[in-house]
């Protein structure tokens, strides 16, 4: 656990050595470091139950979204908000919020994407009218939970506290929608074109706008952080995620639903979606974040770049490579 500050921490390690419970460790870690418990008054024994309770309600039979993932993003939000850039910019209260966003922002997910929960006319989507019908389940549970006995890991914030907090976790956890990454990412280009302007000041920014956006992406980009990892860690995560999506694929074929491309386990090529993904989504992303934070990114650019390089040269170009 001493790399709790570095990028690419073994997140299948700590899942053996924690037993399955690598959230809890994960986070408990982080705040102590942070020393948030003390900050914020969160009782060791309050935590431990509360966040014990959100990783069990984590589905451990999930290939992907599951609480390893969920210990992988809250920690890539702790690396990614130590940012030499970003230190000093965000206050302590804005810091727990997207840690706290980056631990429980896929709690209780299904295994299946909020276009089949539509498609199937699933409880989720009916009770959150087909809009970000995951976002909503996550942060609805997540808050739910907290009112459980022992629980309230923020009972000794002020009301504004809690309010601001609870304000800033919706806006960053609604954000890991897919469907919101385009506008989220033309709203990042567009602060850091600004931010170029004002060359040599230090990230300075006083309104609320501006401050979640790049609350925002810190979480979106933890949660698109996999092809940034070291290449065995990427791989591993490579081979979750095409699991869970061919199961949900099985699903839509059994139904006789049209199986989204990359659901498909007979025709789907792995190298290939890796590479689109990492072209389409990954990269602009990540190369908005690193201009943002530039220079602290740029080794996590280079790694993503040499990723994409490997998945590339593994496409069969002609059916003589077969
Ligand atoms: C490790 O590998 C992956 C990890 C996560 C995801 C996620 N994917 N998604 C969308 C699926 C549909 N999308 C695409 O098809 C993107 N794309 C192309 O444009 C060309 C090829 C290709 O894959 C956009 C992302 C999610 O919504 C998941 C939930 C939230 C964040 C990322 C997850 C995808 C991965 O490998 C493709
Ligand atoms: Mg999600
Ligand atoms: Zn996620």
């Amino acid at each position: 656990m001493k790399k709790i500050d570095q990028w690419g921490l073994e997140v299948f390690e700590v899942n053996q050595l924690t037993n399955g419970r690598p959230l809890t460790c994960v986070t408990y870690m982080i705040l102590q470091k942070r020393n948030f418990l003390e900050t914020f008054k969160i009782p060791v024994p309050t935590l431990l139950r509360y966040i014990g309770t959100v990783e069990k309600h984590y589905r451990k039979e999930n290939y992907y979204h599951n609480n390893i993932h969920a210990a992988d993003v809250a920690q890539s939000v702790h690396v990614l908000l130590s940012s030499p850039v970003l230190s000093s910019v965000f206050t302590d209260l804005e810091i727990l919020a997207a840690i706290f966003a980056g631990a429980i922002h896929d709690v209780n997910h299904p295994g299946l994407n909020n276009q089949f929960l539509i498609q199937t006319m699933s409880e989720l989507a009916i009770i959150y009218n087909d809009v970000s019908v995951l976002e909503n389940h996550h942060l609805a549970m997540a808050f739910k939970l907290l009112q459980n006995d022992g629980c309230d890991i923020f009972a000794n914030l002020s009301k504004k506290e809690r309010q601001s907090l609870r304000k800033m976790v919706i806006d960053m956890v609604l954000a890991t929608d897919m469907s919101k990454h385009m506008s989220l990412l033309a709203d990042l280009r567009t602060m850091v074109e600004a931010h170029k302007f004002s060359k040599g000041i230090s990230l300075s920014i006083n309104n609320y706008s501006d401050r979640i956006k790049i609350l925002q992406c810190c979480v979106h980009c933890a949660d698109l952080s996999n092809p940034t990892k070291p290449l065995h860690l990427y791989k591993e995560w490579v081979k979750r995620v095409l699991e869970e999506c061919w199961c949900q694929g099985d699903k839509e074929r059994n139904l006789g639903l049209a199986v989204s491309p990359m659901m498909d386990r007979h025709s789907v090529s792995v190298e290939k979606s890796q590479v689109g993904f990492i072209d389409f989504i990954v990269q602009p992303l990540w190369e908005t974040w690193a201009d943002l934070v530039y220079p602290d990114a740029n080794k996590i650019l280079d790694a993503l770049q040499e990723n994409r390089d490997y998945f590339n040269s593994k496409i069969l170009t002609s059916p003589s490579m077969e």
